[in-house]
């Protein structure tokens, strides 16, 4: 399968890197795959529509090293090769010049933490009671981290809170995902032996594997499901 890449240093964490690519991508292809490290999506449009377009996102001391990969089914890969790769050349360059840009604009951005919490092989999620527009769909405990608090503290205190549970948070987890408004949704592990109440939520459930597709996620929520299955079934991170 034909092939070409370009690659980019950012600095700017991998995660944020991941979430800025996302949102890039998503403008153009459909996204197929999400992990921590690596987005894929395929292209629907001419002239490269069925092309896989993949963004690594890998941390070096420099910085994170963001490489665009397009790759192509063809019967003849070497003359497709040469003739597609001005086009090629020049769209990875714009999805790697368009995450740059918006990666550095979010590297500030206010978060808000998710808290992915899994016993016995399931993963805990709430249902929103309010606003209207999000009520009944689902998503994980958490909130925004408030000015000077650390991204732990916050899960800390808004497990606190929303779940009347006290957790140990872990590492962050997938990439960040941009959230309407330019916030970056965040999720980190965590532990907790406490039984979670639904205290500002309509319900709190804890899904399988098999019901993650289940419920009515929020969209953000949604795009790391790849993550939220991965973390269950215990390959995470
Ligand atoms: N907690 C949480 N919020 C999420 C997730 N996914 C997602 O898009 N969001 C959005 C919904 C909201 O717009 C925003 C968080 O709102 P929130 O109401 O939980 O925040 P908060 O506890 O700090 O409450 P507030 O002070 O803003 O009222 O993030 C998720 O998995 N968990």
């Amino acid at each position: 399968m034909p092939a070409l890449r370009t690659t980019e240093l950012i600095d700017v964490p991998a995660r944020t890197v991941a979430g800025a690519l996302i949102e890039v991508i998503s403008k153009r292809a459909h996204l197929v795959s999400v992990s921590a490290g690596q987005i894929a999506a395929v292209l629907p449009g001419q002239p490269f529509r069925g092309a896989r377009l993949t963004g690594t996102c890998a941390s070096t001391p420099a910085g994170t090293m963001l490489t665009c990969e397009l790759s192509w089914l063809s019967p003849n890969a070497f003359v497709d090769g040469i003739a597609v790769r001005r086009p090629v050349l020049s769209l990875l360059g714009s999805v790697a010049q368009g995450t740059r840009t918006r990666a550095v604009e979010l590297v500030d951005a206010p978060v808000i933490v998710g808290t992915a919490i899994v016993r016995d092989g399931r993963l805990l999620a709430q249902q929103r009671a309010f606003p209207e527009d999000v009520a009944g769909m689902w998503e994980l405990p958490g909130g925004r981290v408030e000015p000077g608090e650390s991204d732990q503290a916050a899960v800390i205190r808004e497990c606190q809170e929303e779940l009347g549970i006290t957790v140990s948070p872990g590492v962050a987890i997938g990439p960040d995902v941009v959230l309407p408004g330019g916030k970056l949704l965040r999720i980190y592990e965590a532990e907790s032996a406490g039984d979670p109440v639904a205290v500002e939520h309509e319900a709190v459930r804890w899904l399988s594997q098999d019901e993650l597709g289940d419920v009515e996620w929020l969209p953000a929520d949604r795009i790391l499901l790849p993550v939220f299955r991965d973390l269950v079934s215990g390959y995470a991170r």
